[in-house]
């Protein structure tokens, strides 16, 4: 669905600007003291989760405008068009259709006019096959022994979701195995997990949709050559050796026993890839029936997505909110907060989610764009972020609009600990709206005995602005459903941003030229002559790093 006006020449959008003026002073405090019902107005559910985005700075009108924005920018017919597979990923010239992996419907997906459920279903069959077996010790080891540990190695999309997933689903983990993601180049890494594990006992799964990331290739050469130099053989390869590609080609050269790779497809990004094999150390983890739940959860996020209307669309809903803050506040970050020590790792996967889709500067046609677009997704758990960053979300010059995502029940309750978590969630909010005032800070300080004139310098100090704006998702307690949901709709809250800002949400060019300037350095620190064209700096650090080799 081509857009045809830019977005900044729109009459609504300079609706839009207007509408910023009028409003941009003004504070939340009084917005809600104005409308007790504000905290039910700006209210959604959708697949089990819960949005309160009532903490933001958007009034009634504002939401209209915003969602007129939605309607120019044919965010319907966009949205259809994802799930029907059209080439949403025009540079690649593929649709982007993560959400067939989790389809449960009965309607076919095609692709190049195939339906291409019958594989994905095949393949789910497959990877529950596995995971039995492996649970079941029906599939040993080269001693007999059952396994003990998975080594998942891969980088990206095929490290970063199944990290977050298997650690948020912790609760749910029903076997003994030990799950080792292993992504990094770096040889401490492949050392820090190598030097526990037993060669008998270890399965890998070499996870890569291209088969040709240098770090996971590397990494998984390292590993096979651990295990043929401490016990095993090249005909016990086949019972330790697994991998999830869509380059079987590759995959056999490496070694791979044929019966042993999973498929992934074109029509998968990496970074949306968790529901495809690359899961498999999820299933491993948590069984198969855990990880279809995860799917289902996913699956009914993705059908709220695709029949709610925009009012009353969770994922556009919350594109729009950064749309309005990116575009109208400019402000360039977004943070994300999980006060829940199992979702930890959230962050990460979302600032490859967001970033890696929507950290572009031309359109789908190739025009580069005159505004803003994808934010810098930053983030940490809470508690512990607010004793490191909240300082600055409070009284820094810049503000960055904050997800807050909220277990209302624990997996583990002990004594008030959980009360005392949720009191920290709602109370950063609350204080990121309502702030302090220099004269709130004053009185505080003489109630508290502070002399006057101490009291005076060191109010200033003390003064809070508000009017920071933050959105709480929660829900009772996360479940494999709850997960997928969760997961699903920062998918479609990323996808729902490019339609809007007409940008590609599905490849990644960006990262190429960084791979192809890495062989060319790699060659020059191992000996080879430096590129005159090299910067000095890469020159200097080339000759520093040649230098220091030779340090003890
Ligand atoms: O799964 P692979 O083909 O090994 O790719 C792993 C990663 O490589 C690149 O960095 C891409 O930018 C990521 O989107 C991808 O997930």
């Amino acid at each position: 669905m081509a857009i045809t006006a830019s977005l900044t020449q729109s009459p609504l959008w300079q609706q839009l600007q207007q509408h910023y003026q009028s409003i941009r002073h003004q504070h939340m405090r009084d917005w809600f003291a104005a409308d007790p019902q504000r905290f039910q107005r700006f209210h959604l559910q959708a697949a089990g989760l819960s949005l309160d985005y009532s903490k933001n700075r958007i009034t009634n009108d504002t939401l209209q405008l915003l969602l007129q924005l939605a309607q120019e920018r044919n965010l319907p017919a966009q949205i259809e068009g994802l799930f029907r597979g059209d080439v949403v990923n025009r540079s690649e010239q593929r649709p982007a259709l993560h959400t067939a992996l989790r389809n449960f419907s009965d309607r076919p997906v095609l692709v190049d006019g195939q339906d291409i459920m019958p594989e994905v279903r095949a393949t789910i069959r497959r990877m529950e096959e596995f995971c039995w077996k492996i649970r079941r010790n029906q599939w040993r080891g080269y001693t007999n022994k059952a396994f003990t540990d998975v080594v998942s190695i891969g980088i990206g999309g095929s490290f970063l979701g199944p990290k977050l997933a298997s650690g948020a689903l912790k609760p749910y983990w029903d076997s003994r195995l030990n799950i080792h993601y292993l992504a990094n180049i770096d040889g401490s890494h492949i050392t820090e997990i190598l030097r526990r594990l037993d060669p008998a006992t270890t399965l890998f799964i070499i996870q890569s949709k291209s088969f040709g990331t240098q770090e996971t290739l590397k990494n998984a050469l390292a590993c096979r050559h651990w295990f043929l130099d401490n016990g095993g053989t090249e005909a016990d390869l086949a019972k330790h050796f697994t991998a999830v590609s869509s380059n079987v080609q590759k995959a056999v050269e490496f070694g791979i026993a044929e019966d042993n790779i999973f498929p992934m497809w074109d029509w998968v990004g990496g970074r949306y890839s968790l529901w495809s094999a690359i899961g498999l150390p999820l299933a491993l983890a948590v069984g198969i029936d855990n990880f279809r739940e995860l799917l289902r959860g996913a699956y009914e996020m993705d059908e709220h997505f695709r029949t709610a209307p925009l009012h009353q669309n969770m994922p556009v809903i919350m594109a729009l909110l950064g749309v309005w803050y990116v575009n109208f506040f400019d402000v360039g970050s977004h943070a994300i907060l999980p006060y829940d020590h199992y979702l930890r790792s959230l962050p990460a996967h979302l600032q490859q989610l967001d970033m890696e889709s929507n950290g572009k500067s031309v359109t789908q046609d190739g025009t580069p764009v005159d505004y803003d677009t994808g934010p810098i997704i930053w983030g940490g758990v809470g508690t512990n972020g607010q004793h490191a960053f909240h300082q600055l979300l409070h009284q820094g010059t810049h503000f960055s609009p904050c997800d807050f995502i909220m277990p209302m029940q624990s997996h583990n309750p002990i004594d008030n600990f959980h009360a005392m978590l949720v009191s920290n969630c709602l109370s950063q909010s609350q204080a990121l709206l309502q702030g302090k005032s220099e004269a709130e800070a004053l009185q505080e300080l003489l109630d508290s005995g502070m002399d006057a004139e101490a009291a005076r310098q060191l109010a200033p100090q003390k003064v809070i602005p508000g009017n920071r704006p933050s959105n709480t998702l929660y829900f009772p307690r996360s479940r494999p459903a709850t997960i997928g949901a969760l997961i699903a709709l920062y998918e479609h809250k990323v996808a729902a941003q490019g339609m809007l800002w007409g940008i590609n949400s599905f490849d990644q060019w960006g990262v190429e030229l960084g791979k192809q300037l890495g062989n060319k350095v790699l060659h020059a620190l191992e000996g080879e002559p430096v590129p005159a064209n090299f910067d000095g700096s890469t020159q200097g650090l080339i000759q520093a790093y040649l230098h220091m080799q030779h340090e003890l």
